[in-house]
């Protein structure tokens, strides 16, 4: 393809992405499927052109006189972003081939337009309401919070299976495949690998042999912090595709496997004790030369939810490449299915539904898909899905609500309602769900200094890692 040709590509692309709620990278696919004389060359240019410009959008509307189609935004980048002069522009717009046609007068204008100063929320290159929420959490660091959530190039975390293998063991079978896995700093389950070039992950022995999942350091957090131990029951309360439901799988299988191979004293771990109301971790003493036991004797029972089936079935063979279990179950929009749980779980984990906005970094299509109106409907939803949730919480056991968004009203404005409304659960403080196992002392350091009580934020600017929230309780009664 010319160069012209892979401009008009990319602008048809776009267009296709606007109208779709489908991720960006689903679509560039289709479109390399569709056009098989598009080859790899070409297809890595377009979608360069395609992210560059999505990642710019805000910017590019402005510049482009609020024209959103993506011809106007592909001309608007040549300009902005390139830097490139108009007769070059006009050179690739001659309408020959499969070259896009010439610039109008319009465009043209637009292009030689002076800039003028842009408004803070264009530069920033987020939808203006997101801004201001930006503001009002962040203060004088909203900027950089703003620039890291929509930079390019998210590295890929990895989350060793611990019920197989070890870290060490996938460090030396990544080495091995020629890439350079580096310990994440928090989740001490986590190995990070650059995003350029962007590795085949599931073609990798280690993934298909169940070692590694692909998850984000932060939602490895997020699993840790419900502090899982062998022996109790566990609810995955909005498991979606089981990201989660395997961490928490792990937790109880990988417990047993250590516990069952143990041969020598180990350091003492800080556990959280469901039945003990005082909140304080205790510390036990591991097990020397313990005997081999069953998992079923020492794993946790584990039931993971969701109200779509389809999302419950994909776990499946997840769960199997992991080898580790768990029941599904199919929820009613109003919580049914679940009535036999009932004030029984240790542990109920809420990954709520929310914007993803804490995952723009790797979608920065759907920072411009983000309406307002949808904020508040998740907003409302979460409320709803925490109070029903609770009910299946005994006294003692904890509930861990987790969104990955970045906004104020998915996440400390959803925790303030449902602490209002269930005032029979206590927010446990951050610096002791942080005692869990798989977390480093460095996480126990600076994620305990990051957070806000029994609440914590991790974004891309402040851990590295995608934006998430979490908020801790325990059932008093
Ligand atoms: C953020 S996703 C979960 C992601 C998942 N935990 C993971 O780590 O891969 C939220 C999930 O909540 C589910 N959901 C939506 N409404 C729900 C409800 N009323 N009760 C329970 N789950 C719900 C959605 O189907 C979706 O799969």
């Amino acid at each position: 393809m010319t160069p012209a040709a892979r401009l008009a590509a990319a602008a048809s692309v776009l267009d296709s992405i606007a109208h779709s709620r489908q991720p960006a990278e689903v679509v560039l696919k289709a479109w390399g499927a569709a056009n098989r004389y598009a080859g790899s060359k070409d297809r890595r240019a377009i979608a360069d052109c395609v992210y560059k410009v999505i990642r710019a959008r805000g910017r590019l509307v402005w510049a482009m006189g609020g024209r959103e189609d993506g011809r106007a935004l592909v001309i608007g980048s040549l300009s902005l972003i390139d830097g490139l002069p108009l007769d070059e522009i006009e050179a690739l717009h001659s309408g020959e081939g499969y070259g896009p046609r010439p610039l109008s007068k319009q465009e043209r204008g637009r292009i030689t337009a002076a800039p003028g100063e842009l408004p803070g929320w264009v530069a920033a290159g987020l939808p203006e309401f997101v801004v201001e929420d930006f503001k009002a959490v962040f203060g004088d660091r909203w900027t950089e919070e703003a620039h890291e959530l929509m930079a390019p190039r998210a590295p890929i975390d990895l989350r060793v299976n611990l019920a197989k293998t070890t870290v060490e063991g996938v460090e030396a079978e990544l080495t091995e495949a020629g890439l350079s896995p580096e310990r994440t700093p928090w989740s001490a389950a986590g190995l990070r690998l650059s995003a350029e070039p962007p590795p085949n992950v599931q073609a990798l022995e280690a993934f298909k042999q169940g070692h590694i999942e692909i998850q984000d350091e932060g939602s490895q957090v997020a699993c840790w912090l419900t502090g899982v131990q062998p022996g109790m029951t566990v609810v995955d309360y909005c498991a979606g595709g089981g990201g989660k439901t395997l961490g928490l799988a792990m937790l109880g299988q990988s417990a047993a496997t250590q516990a069952a191979m143990v041969e020598t004293p180990a350091a003492p771990v800080a556990v959280w004790s469901p039945v003990g109301g005082d909140g304080q971790g205790a510390v036990v003493q591991p097990k020397a030369k313990a005997k081999p036991v069953e998992n079923a004797e020492m794993g946790i029972r584990l039931i993971a939810c969701d109200v779509v089936q389809k999302r419950l079935d994909n776990i499946r063979p997840r769960l199997t490449r992991a080898g580790v279990k768990a029941d599904l179950r199919l929820l009613g929009q109003n919580g049914g299915g679940v009535e036999d749980l009932n004030g029984q779980a240790d542990v109920v984990l809420v990954d709520a539904p929310c914007s993803g906005s804490g995952t723009w970094r790797r979608r920065p299509e759907d920072a411009w898909r983000l309406k307002t109106d949808e904020v508040e409907r998740l907003h409302d939803l979460q409320t709803r899905i925490l109070k029903q949730a609770s009910l299946l919480v005994k006294p003692g056991g904890r509930l861990v609500f987790i969104t990955c968004s970045m906004l104020r009203a998915e996440n400390e404005a959803s925790a303030e309602a449902f602490e209002a409304a269930c005032p029979d659960f206590r927010p446990v403080p951050m610096t002791e769900a942080l005692k869990a196992a798989n977390l480093t002392e460095a996480a126990r350091e600076r994620l305990g200094a990051v957070a806000d009580g029994h609440r914590l934020r991790l974004s891309p600017a402040s851990t590295g890692t995608d934006g998430f929230f979490a908020a801790v309780y325990e059932r008093t009664a």
